[in-house]
Protein backbone atom coordinates (compact mmCIF):
# COMPACT_ATOMS: atom_id res chain seq x y z
CA UNK A 1 0.00 0.00 0.00
CA UNK A 2 1.13 3.86 -0.58
CA UNK A 3 1.84 6.12 1.73
CA UNK A 4 -0.89 8.49 0.23
CA UNK A 5 -3.34 6.48 2.80
CA UNK A 6 -3.24 4.11 5.63
CA UNK A 7 -6.24 1.76 6.49
CA UNK A 8 -6.56 4.13 9.63
CA UNK A 9 -7.24 6.87 7.34
CA UNK A 10 -9.65 5.74 5.81
CA UNK A 11 -11.18 3.89 8.63
CA UNK A 12 -12.13 7.64 10.54
CA UNK A 13 -13.85 8.74 7.28
CA UNK A 14 -15.43 5.49 6.22
CA UNK A 15 -15.61 2.23 8.28
CA UNK A 16 -17.78 -0.12 6.10
CA UNK A 17 -14.93 -2.63 5.71
CA UNK A 18 -14.57 -3.07 9.00
CA UNK A 19 -18.65 -3.19 9.89
CA UNK A 20 -18.86 -6.08 8.19
CA UNK A 21 -19.09 -9.78 9.68
CA UNK A 22 -15.97 -11.38 9.88
CA UNK A 23 -17.43 -14.93 10.69
CA UNK A 24 -17.62 -16.32 7.07
CA UNK A 25 -20.96 -14.76 6.56
CA UNK A 26 -21.74 -11.87 4.69
CA UNK A 27 -23.96 -9.25 6.04
CA UNK A 28 -24.35 -7.08 9.58
CA UNK A 29 -27.60 -8.12 10.33
CA UNK A 30 -27.98 -6.59 13.58
CA UNK A 31 -26.88 -3.03 11.66
CA UNK A 32 -29.92 -3.62 9.47
CA UNK A 33 -32.28 -5.01 12.11
CA UNK A 34 -31.29 -1.49 14.23
CA UNK A 35 -31.26 1.26 11.61
CA UNK A 36 -32.76 4.28 12.83
CA UNK A 37 -36.22 4.36 11.04
CA UNK A 38 -38.26 7.79 10.41
CA UNK A 39 -42.15 7.88 10.37
CA UNK A 40 -43.96 8.97 6.91
CA UNK A 41 -44.65 12.43 8.81
CA UNK A 42 -41.43 12.97 10.10
CA UNK A 43 -39.44 16.02 8.06
CA UNK A 44 -36.11 14.36 7.62
CA UNK A 45 -33.46 16.93 6.58
CA UNK A 46 -33.11 15.06 2.91
CA UNK A 47 -34.90 12.07 0.99
CA UNK A 48 -32.25 10.43 -1.73
CA UNK A 49 -34.21 8.47 -4.41
CA UNK A 50 -31.90 5.57 -5.01
CA UNK A 51 -29.01 3.40 -3.35
CA UNK A 52 -26.56 3.04 -5.87
CA UNK A 53 -23.33 4.31 -6.50
CA UNK A 54 -24.02 8.33 -5.94
CA UNK A 55 -26.87 7.61 -3.56
CA UNK A 56 -25.06 5.51 -1.03
CA UNK A 57 -21.82 8.14 -1.01
CA UNK A 58 -24.15 10.85 -0.41
CA UNK A 59 -26.00 8.78 2.17
CA UNK A 60 -23.30 8.15 4.16
CA UNK A 61 -20.60 11.19 3.66
CA UNK A 62 -24.21 13.21 4.96
CA UNK A 63 -25.34 10.52 8.00
CA UNK A 64 -21.96 10.96 9.14
CA UNK A 65 -22.13 14.92 9.22
CA UNK A 66 -25.21 14.40 11.49
CA UNK A 67 -28.33 14.85 8.83
CA UNK A 68 -31.64 12.97 9.13
CA UNK A 69 -31.88 10.98 5.91
CA UNK A 70 -34.32 8.87 4.39
CA UNK A 71 -32.35 6.93 1.48
CA UNK A 72 -35.55 4.56 -0.50
CA UNK A 73 -34.84 2.36 -3.33
CA UNK A 74 -37.42 0.54 -5.31
CA UNK A 75 -35.48 -2.69 -5.28
CA UNK A 76 -34.45 -5.34 -2.38
CA UNK A 77 -31.75 -5.44 1.02
CA UNK A 78 -29.34 -7.83 -0.93
CA UNK A 79 -27.87 -10.61 1.44
CA UNK A 80 -25.27 -12.12 -0.33
CA UNK A 81 -25.12 -14.83 1.32
CA UNK A 82 -29.21 -15.47 0.44
CA UNK A 83 -29.54 -13.65 -2.52
CA UNK A 84 -26.79 -14.86 -5.01
CA UNK A 85 -25.52 -17.35 -7.03
CA UNK A 86 -22.52 -18.21 -8.96
CA UNK A 87 -25.18 -18.59 -12.52
CA UNK A 88 -26.07 -16.15 -15.37
CA UNK A 89 -29.41 -17.24 -15.00
CA UNK A 90 -29.82 -16.90 -11.40
CA UNK A 91 -28.38 -13.40 -11.44
CA UNK A 92 -30.96 -12.36 -13.30
CA UNK A 93 -32.91 -10.93 -9.74
CA UNK A 94 -30.06 -8.53 -10.17
CA UNK A 95 -31.19 -6.18 -13.36
CA UNK A 96 -33.90 -3.36 -13.76
CA UNK A 97 -36.67 -5.23 -15.65
CA UNK A 98 -39.11 -3.05 -15.45
CA UNK A 99 -40.70 -1.73 -18.98
CA UNK A 100 -38.74 0.36 -21.00
CA UNK A 101 -39.48 1.15 -24.31
CA UNK A 102 -36.78 2.02 -27.02
CA UNK A 103 -36.33 4.12 -30.33
CA UNK A 104 -33.67 5.80 -32.52
CA UNK A 105 -31.56 4.85 -35.58
CA UNK A 106 -29.44 2.86 -33.21
CA UNK A 107 -31.70 1.78 -30.33
CA UNK A 108 -29.80 0.30 -27.07
CA UNK A 109 -31.11 -2.39 -25.50
CA UNK A 110 -32.02 -2.15 -21.96
CA UNK A 111 -31.30 -4.84 -19.08
CA UNK A 112 -28.84 -6.93 -18.24
CA UNK A 113 -26.55 -5.02 -19.39
CA UNK A 114 -27.28 -1.51 -18.23
CA UNK A 115 -28.81 -1.03 -15.26
CA UNK A 116 -29.61 -2.31 -11.50
CA UNK A 117 -31.99 -2.52 -8.82
CA UNK A 118 -31.71 -2.34 -5.08
CA UNK A 119 -29.45 -1.48 -2.51
CA UNK A 120 -26.05 -1.08 -4.02
CA UNK A 121 -27.26 -0.36 -7.60
CA UNK A 122 -26.00 -1.53 -10.74
CA UNK A 123 -22.14 -1.95 -9.00
CA UNK A 124 -23.61 -4.61 -7.10
CA UNK A 125 -23.50 -6.52 -10.81
CA UNK A 126 -20.86 -4.42 -12.09
CA UNK A 127 -17.53 -5.62 -13.67
CA UNK A 128 -15.56 -3.58 -11.08
CA UNK A 129 -13.12 -1.55 -13.85
CA UNK A 130 -12.90 2.07 -11.80
CA UNK A 131 -10.76 4.41 -14.02
CA UNK A 132 -10.88 8.51 -13.37
CA UNK A 133 -11.73 10.76 -15.92
CA UNK A 134 -9.05 12.41 -17.88
CA UNK A 135 -9.12 16.08 -17.06
CA UNK A 136 -9.08 16.68 -21.33
CA UNK A 137 -13.24 15.14 -20.78
CA UNK A 138 -13.97 18.11 -18.72
CA UNK A 139 -13.28 20.30 -22.31
CA UNK A 140 -14.03 18.75 -24.78
CA UNK A 141 -16.32 21.80 -26.81
CA UNK A 142 -13.22 24.11 -25.92
CA UNK A 143 -10.62 21.51 -27.03
CA UNK A 144 -12.27 19.85 -29.98
CA UNK A 145 -15.38 21.13 -30.75
CA UNK A 146 -17.24 18.35 -29.86
CA UNK A 147 -19.27 17.13 -27.19
CA UNK A 148 -19.54 19.94 -23.73
CA UNK A 149 -17.45 21.82 -21.40
CA UNK A 150 -18.37 21.14 -17.42
CA UNK A 151 -19.09 23.93 -16.00
CA UNK A 152 -16.54 22.02 -13.32
CA UNK A 153 -12.81 21.46 -14.10
CA UNK A 154 -11.10 17.74 -13.24
CA UNK A 155 -8.80 19.34 -10.38
CA UNK A 156 -12.39 20.06 -8.72
CA UNK A 157 -12.90 16.34 -8.41
CA UNK A 158 -8.93 14.81 -8.04
CA UNK A 159 -9.33 15.12 -4.00
CA UNK A 160 -12.87 13.03 -4.37
CA UNK A 161 -11.47 11.02 -6.78
CA UNK A 162 -8.67 9.56 -4.49
CA UNK A 163 -10.51 9.34 -1.15
CA UNK A 164 -12.97 7.20 -2.94
CA UNK A 165 -10.27 4.79 -5.04
CA UNK A 166 -8.95 4.26 -1.24
CA UNK A 167 -12.33 3.50 0.28
CA UNK A 168 -13.23 0.43 -2.19
CA UNK A 169 -10.09 0.23 -2.43
CA UNK A 170 -8.26 0.36 -6.20
CA UNK A 171 -6.02 -2.17 -7.08
CA UNK A 172 -3.98 -1.44 -10.78
CA UNK A 173 -0.60 -0.58 -11.58
CA UNK A 174 0.72 3.06 -11.71
CA UNK A 175 -1.54 5.05 -13.91
CA UNK A 176 0.08 6.75 -16.99
CA UNK A 177 -2.91 8.25 -19.01
CA UNK A 178 -4.62 11.42 -17.85
CA UNK A 179 -4.03 12.56 -14.85
CA UNK A 180 -0.80 10.05 -13.90
CA UNK A 181 -1.28 8.61 -10.56
CA UNK A 182 -0.77 5.25 -8.19
CA UNK A 183 -3.53 3.10 -6.71
CA UNK A 184 -2.93 1.94 -3.14
CA UNK A 185 -3.07 -1.97 -3.90
CA UNK A 186 -0.76 -3.45 -5.62
CA UNK A 187 -2.24 -4.98 -9.23
CA UNK A 188 -3.83 -8.43 -8.88
CA UNK A 189 -2.25 -11.23 -10.86
CA UNK A 190 -3.76 -12.00 -14.31
CA UNK A 191 -5.23 -14.65 -15.24
CA UNK A 192 -5.12 -16.41 -19.63
CA UNK A 193 -7.93 -13.59 -21.07
CA UNK A 194 -5.45 -10.81 -19.04
CA UNK A 195 -1.77 -12.56 -20.36
CA UNK A 196 -3.51 -12.60 -23.87
CA UNK A 197 -3.90 -9.04 -23.78
CA UNK A 198 -0.51 -8.44 -22.37
CA UNK A 199 1.51 -10.37 -24.99
CA UNK A 200 -0.43 -8.80 -27.80
CA UNK A 201 0.39 -4.87 -26.55
CA UNK A 202 3.81 -6.31 -26.35
CA UNK A 203 3.98 -7.35 -29.73
CA UNK A 204 2.60 -3.85 -30.95
CA UNK A 205 4.05 -1.35 -29.13
CA UNK A 206 0.58 -0.89 -27.69
CA UNK A 207 1.32 0.37 -23.58
CA UNK A 208 -1.30 -1.52 -21.38
CA UNK A 209 -1.89 -1.84 -17.45
CA UNK A 210 -3.26 -4.34 -15.16
CA UNK A 211 -6.21 -2.64 -13.46
CA UNK A 212 -7.68 -0.28 -12.39
CA UNK A 213 -10.07 -2.94 -10.47
CA UNK A 214 -12.25 -1.96 -7.53
CA UNK A 215 -11.12 -5.50 -6.01
CA UNK A 216 -8.83 -5.07 -2.83
CA UNK A 217 -5.49 -6.99 -3.29
CA UNK A 218 -5.79 -9.19 0.08
CA UNK A 219 -8.06 -8.43 2.49
CA UNK A 220 -9.52 -5.26 3.27
CA UNK A 221 -11.27 -4.46 6.64
CA UNK A 222 -13.48 -7.58 7.42
CA UNK A 223 -13.89 -8.49 3.27
CA UNK A 224 -12.54 -11.39 2.02
CA UNK A 225 -9.92 -11.21 -0.23
CA UNK A 226 -10.43 -12.22 -4.16
CA UNK A 227 -11.55 -16.19 -4.96
CA UNK A 228 -10.81 -15.59 -8.67
CA UNK A 229 -13.94 -17.29 -9.71
CA UNK A 230 -14.94 -14.89 -12.11
CA UNK A 231 -18.63 -14.31 -11.36
CA UNK A 232 -18.18 -9.98 -10.61
CA UNK A 233 -21.51 -10.05 -12.51
CA UNK A 234 -23.53 -12.00 -10.99
CA UNK A 235 -22.61 -10.28 -7.49
CA UNK A 236 -19.82 -10.87 -5.60
CA UNK A 237 -20.67 -13.53 -2.71
CA UNK A 238 -17.23 -13.38 -1.16
CA UNK A 239 -17.61 -9.16 -0.40
CA UNK A 240 -14.13 -8.93 -2.58
CA UNK A 241 -15.84 -6.41 -5.77
CA UNK A 242 -16.52 -3.40 -3.68
CA UNK A 243 -20.50 -2.18 -4.48
CA UNK A 244 -21.87 0.63 -1.90
CA UNK A 245 -23.88 -2.53 -0.52
CA UNK A 246 -20.41 -2.98 0.62
CA UNK A 247 -18.19 -0.09 0.59
CA UNK A 248 -20.58 2.65 1.71
CA UNK A 249 -23.98 1.40 3.03
CA UNK A 250 -22.82 0.07 6.86
CA UNK A 251 -21.69 2.92 7.42
CA UNK A 252 -24.57 4.92 6.32
CA UNK A 253 -26.28 2.78 8.81
CA UNK A 254 -23.72 3.07 11.65
CA UNK A 255 -24.65 6.67 11.72
CA UNK A 256 -28.03 6.97 11.61
CA UNK A 257 -29.26 6.57 7.71
CA UNK A 258 -32.83 4.76 7.22
CA UNK A 259 -32.14 3.07 3.97
CA UNK A 260 -35.75 1.72 3.28
CA UNK A 261 -36.11 -1.00 0.64
CA UNK A 262 -38.22 -2.05 -2.26
CA UNK A 263 -39.53 1.17 -2.33
CA UNK A 264 -40.49 2.78 -5.66
CA UNK A 265 -40.67 6.86 -5.88
CA UNK A 266 -43.38 7.72 -8.56
CA UNK A 267 -43.40 11.05 -7.58
CA UNK A 268 -41.13 14.33 -6.30
CA UNK A 269 -43.53 17.45 -4.18
CA UNK A 270 -42.80 20.96 -5.20
CA UNK A 271 -44.35 23.34 -3.22
CA UNK A 272 -46.21 25.68 -5.36
CA UNK A 273 -46.04 28.83 -2.63
CA UNK A 274 -42.46 28.29 -2.29
CA UNK A 275 -41.12 26.25 -5.47
CA UNK A 276 -39.00 24.11 -2.75
CA UNK A 277 -38.92 20.40 -3.01
CA UNK A 278 -40.85 19.21 -0.08
CA UNK A 279 -40.75 15.35 -0.54
CA UNK A 280 -42.13 12.30 -2.60
CA UNK A 281 -44.23 9.87 -2.60
CA UNK A 282 -43.30 6.31 -2.99
CA UNK A 283 -45.12 2.43 -3.19
CA UNK A 284 -44.63 -0.16 -1.19
CA UNK A 285 -46.40 -3.20 -1.39
CA UNK A 286 -48.52 -0.99 -3.19
CA UNK A 287 -50.00 1.50 -0.89
CA UNK A 288 -48.91 4.71 -1.53
CA UNK A 289 -46.97 6.96 1.45
CA UNK A 290 -45.15 10.13 1.78
CA UNK A 291 -41.73 10.98 2.92
CA UNK A 292 -41.73 14.64 3.47
CA UNK A 293 -38.45 15.95 3.59
CA UNK A 294 -36.51 20.07 3.78
CA UNK A 295 -34.81 18.80 0.71
CA UNK A 296 -34.50 16.17 -2.26
CA UNK A 297 -32.08 14.08 -4.12
CA UNK A 298 -32.69 11.98 -6.90
CA UNK A 299 -30.20 9.19 -7.53
CA UNK A 300 -32.08 6.58 -9.85
CA UNK A 301 -29.86 6.43 -12.89
CA UNK A 302 -29.64 7.77 -16.32
CA UNK A 303 -33.09 6.46 -17.64
CA UNK A 304 -35.41 6.54 -14.28
CA UNK A 305 -33.94 9.91 -13.16
CA UNK A 306 -35.47 11.86 -15.99
CA UNK A 307 -38.37 9.64 -15.99
CA UNK A 308 -39.00 10.30 -12.56
CA UNK A 309 -38.55 14.31 -12.95
CA UNK A 310 -40.69 14.24 -16.12
CA UNK A 311 -43.06 12.30 -13.94
CA UNK A 312 -43.27 14.84 -11.15
CA UNK A 313 -44.94 17.76 -13.45
CA UNK A 314 -46.67 20.36 -11.65
CA UNK A 315 -48.73 23.52 -13.06
CA UNK A 316 -45.53 25.83 -12.34
CA UNK A 317 -43.42 23.18 -13.99
CA UNK A 318 -45.91 21.60 -16.64
CA UNK A 319 -43.22 19.90 -18.33
CA UNK A 320 -41.31 18.47 -15.68
CA UNK A 321 -39.34 19.31 -13.10
CA UNK A 322 -35.70 20.80 -14.38
CA UNK A 323 -37.36 21.28 -17.85
CA UNK A 324 -38.00 24.67 -18.29
CA UNK A 325 -35.77 24.95 -21.26
CA UNK A 326 -36.65 21.50 -22.72
CA UNK A 327 -33.17 19.92 -21.38
CA UNK A 328 -34.49 17.17 -19.05
CA UNK A 329 -33.31 13.67 -20.65
CA UNK A 330 -31.66 15.02 -23.83
CA UNK A 331 -27.58 14.10 -24.28
CA UNK A 332 -28.29 10.50 -22.84
CA UNK A 333 -24.82 8.58 -23.76
CA UNK A 334 -23.96 4.88 -23.91
CA UNK A 335 -20.16 3.96 -24.50
CA UNK A 336 -19.64 1.88 -27.84
CA UNK A 337 -18.51 -1.13 -26.78
CA UNK A 338 -17.68 -3.54 -29.65
CA UNK A 339 -16.36 -6.85 -28.33
CA UNK A 340 -13.41 -9.42 -30.23
CA UNK A 341 -12.83 -12.97 -29.13
CA UNK A 342 -9.93 -14.72 -30.51
CA UNK A 343 -9.21 -18.27 -30.86
CA UNK A 344 -6.13 -19.79 -29.51
CA UNK A 345 -4.71 -22.87 -30.00
CA UNK A 346 -4.12 -23.19 -25.88
CA UNK A 347 -6.42 -23.32 -23.79
CA UNK A 348 -7.46 -19.61 -21.95
CA UNK A 349 -9.76 -20.18 -19.54
CA UNK A 350 -11.37 -16.61 -19.72
CA UNK A 351 -13.24 -17.17 -16.75
CA UNK A 352 -10.57 -17.55 -14.77
CA UNK A 353 -10.34 -14.46 -13.26
CA UNK A 354 -12.49 -11.17 -12.42
CA UNK A 355 -13.18 -9.99 -16.11
CA UNK A 356 -11.49 -6.53 -14.82
CA UNK A 357 -7.90 -7.17 -15.91
CA UNK A 358 -5.72 -5.15 -18.22
CA UNK A 359 -6.90 -1.65 -19.97
CA UNK A 360 -4.95 0.51 -22.61
CA UNK A 361 -6.15 4.24 -22.69
CA UNK A 362 -3.35 4.75 -25.40
CA UNK A 363 -6.06 5.48 -27.91
CA UNK A 364 -8.13 7.38 -25.29
CA UNK A 365 -7.35 11.28 -26.29
CA UNK A 366 -8.25 13.25 -29.32
CA UNK A 367 -5.35 12.70 -32.34
CA UNK A 368 -6.11 15.54 -34.76
CA UNK A 369 -4.29 13.13 -37.71
CA UNK A 370 -7.83 11.37 -37.16
CA UNK A 371 -10.71 11.01 -38.85
CA UNK A 372 -13.14 11.41 -35.50
CA UNK A 373 -12.71 13.41 -32.73
CA UNK A 374 -12.17 12.08 -28.93
CA UNK A 375 -11.00 8.22 -28.78
CA UNK A 376 -11.61 4.71 -26.73
CA UNK A 377 -10.15 2.56 -24.56
CA UNK A 378 -9.16 -0.95 -24.61
CA UNK A 379 -10.10 -3.99 -21.79
CA UNK A 380 -10.45 -7.29 -21.14
CA UNK A 381 -13.93 -8.26 -20.73
CA UNK A 382 -14.95 -12.24 -19.99
CA UNK A 383 -18.10 -13.70 -21.33
CA UNK A 384 -19.55 -16.41 -19.20
CA UNK A 385 -21.12 -19.19 -21.23
CA UNK A 386 -24.58 -17.38 -21.86
CA UNK A 387 -23.09 -14.10 -22.86
CA UNK A 388 -20.56 -16.13 -25.04
CA UNK A 389 -23.78 -17.20 -26.36
CA UNK A 390 -24.86 -14.10 -26.96
CA UNK A 391 -21.30 -12.69 -28.97
CA UNK A 392 -21.28 -15.83 -31.02
CA UNK A 393 -25.38 -15.69 -31.84
CA UNK A 394 -24.57 -12.19 -32.85
CA UNK A 395 -22.50 -13.81 -35.26
CA UNK A 396 -25.05 -15.15 -37.03
CA UNK A 397 -23.70 -18.65 -35.50
CA UNK A 398 -26.65 -20.99 -35.05
CA UNK A 399 -27.34 -24.62 -34.61
CA UNK A 400 -24.20 -27.09 -34.96
CA UNK A 401 -22.27 -24.00 -35.60
CA UNK A 402 -22.66 -22.53 -32.32
CA UNK A 403 -22.66 -25.59 -30.61
CA UNK A 404 -19.15 -26.22 -31.54
CA UNK A 405 -18.26 -22.66 -30.57
CA UNK A 406 -19.44 -23.46 -27.34
CA UNK A 407 -17.73 -26.28 -26.50
CA UNK A 408 -14.45 -24.34 -27.28
CA UNK A 409 -15.30 -21.87 -24.93
CA UNK A 410 -12.34 -22.38 -23.32
CA UNK A 411 -10.11 -21.74 -26.38
CA UNK A 412 -11.11 -18.05 -26.35
CA UNK A 413 -10.05 -14.51 -25.40
CA UNK A 414 -12.14 -11.52 -25.47
CA UNK A 415 -11.50 -7.70 -24.96
CA UNK A 416 -14.06 -5.13 -25.28
CA UNK A 417 -13.63 -1.20 -26.17
CA UNK A 418 -15.17 1.71 -24.57
CA UNK A 419 -15.93 4.60 -26.97
CA UNK A 420 -16.87 8.26 -26.45
CA UNK A 421 -19.81 8.36 -27.66
CA UNK A 422 -21.08 11.82 -28.21
CA UNK A 423 -23.62 13.88 -26.20
CA UNK A 424 -26.59 14.52 -28.76
CA UNK A 425 -29.98 16.69 -27.61
CA UNK A 426 -32.14 13.94 -29.39
CA UNK A 427 -30.59 11.55 -27.52
CA UNK A 428 -33.37 11.35 -25.08
CA UNK A 429 -35.76 9.76 -22.25
CA UNK A 430 -39.17 10.96 -22.84
CA UNK A 431 -42.74 9.36 -21.47
CA UNK A 432 -44.10 6.73 -23.27
CA UNK A 433 -48.03 6.12 -23.92
CA UNK A 434 -47.67 2.37 -22.47
CA UNK A 435 -47.62 2.25 -18.08
CA UNK A 436 -45.85 0.29 -15.62
CA UNK A 437 -47.27 -2.39 -13.21
CA UNK A 438 -48.10 0.82 -11.22
CA UNK A 439 -49.87 2.78 -13.52
CA UNK A 440 -46.78 5.17 -14.21
CA UNK A 441 -45.72 6.15 -17.70
CA UNK A 442 -42.90 4.32 -18.86
CA UNK A 443 -39.30 5.55 -20.43
CA UNK A 444 -39.16 5.54 -24.25
CA UNK A 445 -35.31 6.13 -24.77
CA UNK A 446 -34.44 7.06 -28.69
CA UNK A 447 -30.84 6.61 -29.62
CA UNK A 448 -29.29 7.33 -32.90
CA UNK A 449 -25.38 7.03 -34.00
CA UNK A 450 -23.45 9.95 -35.17
CA UNK A 451 -21.11 9.93 -37.51
CA UNK A 452 -18.16 9.87 -35.70
CA UNK A 453 -19.42 7.33 -32.96
CA UNK A 454 -19.44 4.89 -35.66
CA UNK A 455 -15.81 6.27 -37.09
CA UNK A 456 -15.12 5.80 -33.54
CA UNK A 457 -16.32 2.02 -33.40
CA UNK A 458 -14.22 0.90 -36.48
CA UNK A 459 -11.20 1.95 -35.12
CA UNK A 460 -11.72 0.10 -31.93
CA UNK A 461 -12.46 -3.04 -33.33
CA UNK A 462 -9.59 -2.27 -35.98
CA UNK A 463 -7.08 -2.13 -33.03
CA UNK A 464 -8.50 -5.02 -30.71
CA UNK A 465 -8.18 -7.65 -33.72
CA UNK A 466 -4.65 -6.44 -34.17
CA UNK A 467 -3.71 -6.89 -30.79
CA UNK A 468 -5.36 -10.52 -30.74
CA UNK A 469 -3.66 -11.16 -33.87
CA UNK A 470 0.00 -10.44 -32.73
CA UNK A 471 -1.10 -12.23 -29.49
CA UNK A 472 -1.24 -15.68 -31.51
CA UNK A 473 -5.05 -15.80 -32.22
CA UNK A 474 -6.09 -17.97 -35.42
CA UNK A 475 -9.29 -16.53 -35.73
CA UNK A 476 -11.08 -13.12 -34.58
CA UNK A 477 -14.92 -12.58 -34.32
CA UNK A 478 -16.40 -9.21 -33.49
CA UNK A 479 -19.63 -8.05 -31.71
CA UNK A 480 -20.96 -4.23 -31.92
CA UNK A 481 -22.60 -4.12 -28.03
CA UNK A 482 -22.99 -0.93 -25.70
CA UNK A 483 -22.12 -0.15 -22.66
CA UNK A 484 -23.18 2.05 -19.61
CA UNK A 485 -25.30 5.17 -19.40
CA UNK A 486 -24.80 8.32 -18.68
CA UNK A 487 -26.26 12.01 -19.26
CA UNK A 488 -30.10 12.90 -19.01
CA UNK A 489 -29.93 15.67 -16.49
CA UNK A 490 -26.53 17.11 -17.56
CA UNK A 491 -24.75 19.59 -15.06
CA UNK A 492 -24.61 23.44 -17.33
CA UNK A 493 -23.84 26.90 -16.46
CA UNK A 494 -26.67 28.23 -17.61
CA UNK A 495 -30.64 26.22 -17.77
CA UNK A 496 -30.77 26.67 -21.09
CA UNK A 497 -27.99 24.19 -21.82
CA UNK A 498 -28.40 21.62 -19.20
CA UNK A 499 -30.81 20.21 -15.41
CA UNK A 500 -28.37 20.91 -12.93
CA UNK A 501 -25.58 23.18 -11.92
CA UNK A 502 -22.31 22.45 -11.22
CA UNK A 503 -23.76 21.92 -7.70
CA UNK A 504 -26.24 19.39 -8.82
CA UNK A 505 -29.01 21.96 -8.00
CA UNK A 506 -31.56 21.33 -10.91
CA UNK A 507 -32.53 24.98 -12.11
CA UNK A 508 -35.80 26.45 -11.92
CA UNK A 509 -36.56 24.51 -8.35
CA UNK A 510 -35.14 25.04 -5.22
CA UNK A 511 -34.13 21.93 -2.54
CA UNK A 512 -33.98 19.64 -5.61
CA UNK A 513 -30.83 18.16 -6.82
CA UNK A 514 -29.72 15.21 -8.94
CA UNK A 515 -26.44 13.00 -7.53
CA UNK A 516 -26.12 9.98 -9.97
CA UNK A 517 -24.73 9.37 -13.82
CA UNK A 518 -27.54 11.48 -15.12
CA UNK A 519 -25.50 14.93 -14.20
CA UNK A 520 -22.54 13.87 -16.65
CA UNK A 521 -21.97 16.26 -19.65
CA UNK A 522 -19.64 13.75 -21.12
CA UNK A 523 -18.82 11.00 -20.61
CA UNK A 524 -14.89 9.82 -22.00
CA UNK A 525 -13.87 6.51 -22.47
CA UNK A 526 -13.42 5.51 -18.81
CA UNK A 527 -16.30 3.53 -16.80
CA UNK A 528 -18.09 5.62 -14.75
CA UNK A 529 -19.00 4.75 -11.62
CA UNK A 530 -15.58 5.83 -9.84
CA UNK A 531 -16.74 9.51 -11.57
CA UNK A 532 -20.15 8.98 -10.22
CA UNK A 533 -18.98 8.22 -6.91
CA UNK A 534 -16.49 11.45 -6.61
CA UNK A 535 -19.26 13.54 -7.89
CA UNK A 536 -21.25 12.73 -5.13
CA UNK A 537 -18.52 12.81 -2.33
CA UNK A 538 -18.28 16.07 -3.60
CA UNK A 539 -21.91 17.08 -3.98
CA UNK A 540 -21.91 15.96 0.03
CA UNK A 541 -19.37 17.99 0.60
CA UNK A 542 -20.86 21.47 -0.70
CA UNK A 543 -24.22 20.47 1.36
CA UNK A 544 -22.35 20.07 4.14
CA UNK A 545 -20.55 23.44 3.91
CA UNK A 546 -23.72 24.81 3.25
CA UNK A 547 -25.16 23.68 5.92
CA UNK A 548 -28.78 22.28 6.60
CA UNK A 549 -31.80 23.39 5.56
CA UNK A 550 -33.79 25.47 8.05
C1 LIG B 1 -23.34 -5.30 -16.42
C2 LIG B 1 -22.77 -3.99 -16.00
C3 LIG B 1 -21.39 -3.83 -15.89
C4 LIG B 1 -20.86 -2.60 -15.51
N1 LIG B 1 -19.52 -2.49 -15.35
C5 LIG B 1 -19.00 -1.33 -14.91
C6 LIG B 1 -17.61 -1.22 -14.63
O1 LIG B 1 -16.84 -2.18 -14.77
N2 LIG B 1 -17.15 -0.03 -14.19
C7 LIG B 1 -17.97 1.06 -14.01
O2 LIG B 1 -17.47 2.12 -13.64
N3 LIG B 1 -19.28 0.98 -14.26
C8 LIG B 1 -19.82 -0.18 -14.68
N4 LIG B 1 -21.17 -0.29 -14.86
C9 LIG B 1 -22.00 0.92 -14.69
C10 LIG B 1 -22.20 1.35 -13.24
O3 LIG B 1 -22.63 0.28 -12.46
C11 LIG B 1 -23.19 2.49 -13.23
O4 LIG B 1 -22.72 3.52 -14.07
C12 LIG B 1 -23.44 3.10 -11.87
O5 LIG B 1 -23.79 2.12 -10.92
C13 LIG B 1 -24.57 4.11 -11.99
O6 LIG B 1 -24.70 4.78 -10.76
P1 LIG B 1 -26.02 5.58 -10.43
O7 LIG B 1 -25.91 6.09 -9.06
O8 LIG B 1 -26.26 6.53 -11.53
O9 LIG B 1 -27.19 4.47 -10.52
P2 LIG B 1 -27.32 3.03 -9.89
O10 LIG B 1 -26.08 2.57 -9.27
O11 LIG B 1 -27.91 2.16 -10.96
O12 LIG B 1 -28.40 3.24 -8.76
C14 LIG B 1 -29.72 3.63 -9.06
C15 LIG B 1 -30.64 3.04 -8.00
O13 LIG B 1 -31.87 3.75 -8.05
C16 LIG B 1 -32.93 2.85 -7.84
N5 LIG B 1 -34.11 3.48 -8.44
C17 LIG B 1 -34.32 3.81 -9.72
N6 LIG B 1 -35.52 4.41 -9.86
C18 LIG B 1 -36.07 4.45 -8.64
C19 LIG B 1 -37.31 4.94 -8.15
N7 LIG B 1 -38.21 5.52 -8.95
N8 LIG B 1 -37.59 4.80 -6.83
C20 LIG B 1 -36.67 4.22 -5.98
N9 LIG B 1 -35.48 3.74 -6.42
C21 LIG B 1 -35.18 3.86 -7.73
C22 LIG B 1 -32.48 1.55 -8.49
O14 LIG B 1 -33.13 0.44 -7.90
C23 LIG B 1 -30.97 1.57 -8.22
O15 LIG B 1 -30.65 0.84 -7.06
C24 LIG B 1 -21.72 -1.50 -15.24
C25 LIG B 1 -23.11 -1.67 -15.32
C26 LIG B 1 -23.63 -2.90 -15.69
C27 LIG B 1 -25.11 -3.04 -15.73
Amino acid sequence: MSTRYSYAKVRRRNESAWLLPNDGTRTNHALRRDMRTYADGDEVDLVIVGAGAGGSVLTQRLARAGWRIVCLDAGPFWDPDKDWSSDERGAHVLYWTEPRLIGGSDPVPLGSNNSGRGVGGSMVHYAGYVPRLHPSDFATYTNNGVGADWPISYGELRTSYEDIEAELPVAGQDWPWGDPHSYDHHAHPVGGNGEVFLRGAKALGVQARVGPVAIPNGRFGNRSHCIYRGFCLQGCKVNAKASPLITHVPDALAHGAEIRANCHVSRIHVDPRTNRATGVTYLRDGVEHLQRAKAVVVAGYSIETPRLMLLSATDAHPDGLGNDHDQLGRYLMVQGAPQTAGRFAEEIRMFKAPPPEVTSEQFYEDDPGKPYRRGFSIQNVSPLPITWAEHVSAQGHWGKDLRELMSDYVHWATLGALCEFLPLPQNRVTLAEEKDRHGLPVAHFSYSQCDNDKLLLKAAQGVMEDLLKAAGAEQVMTITRNAHLVGGARMARTAESGVVDSEHRVFGVDRLYVADGSVLPTQGSANPALTIMALAARLADKMIAHGRAA
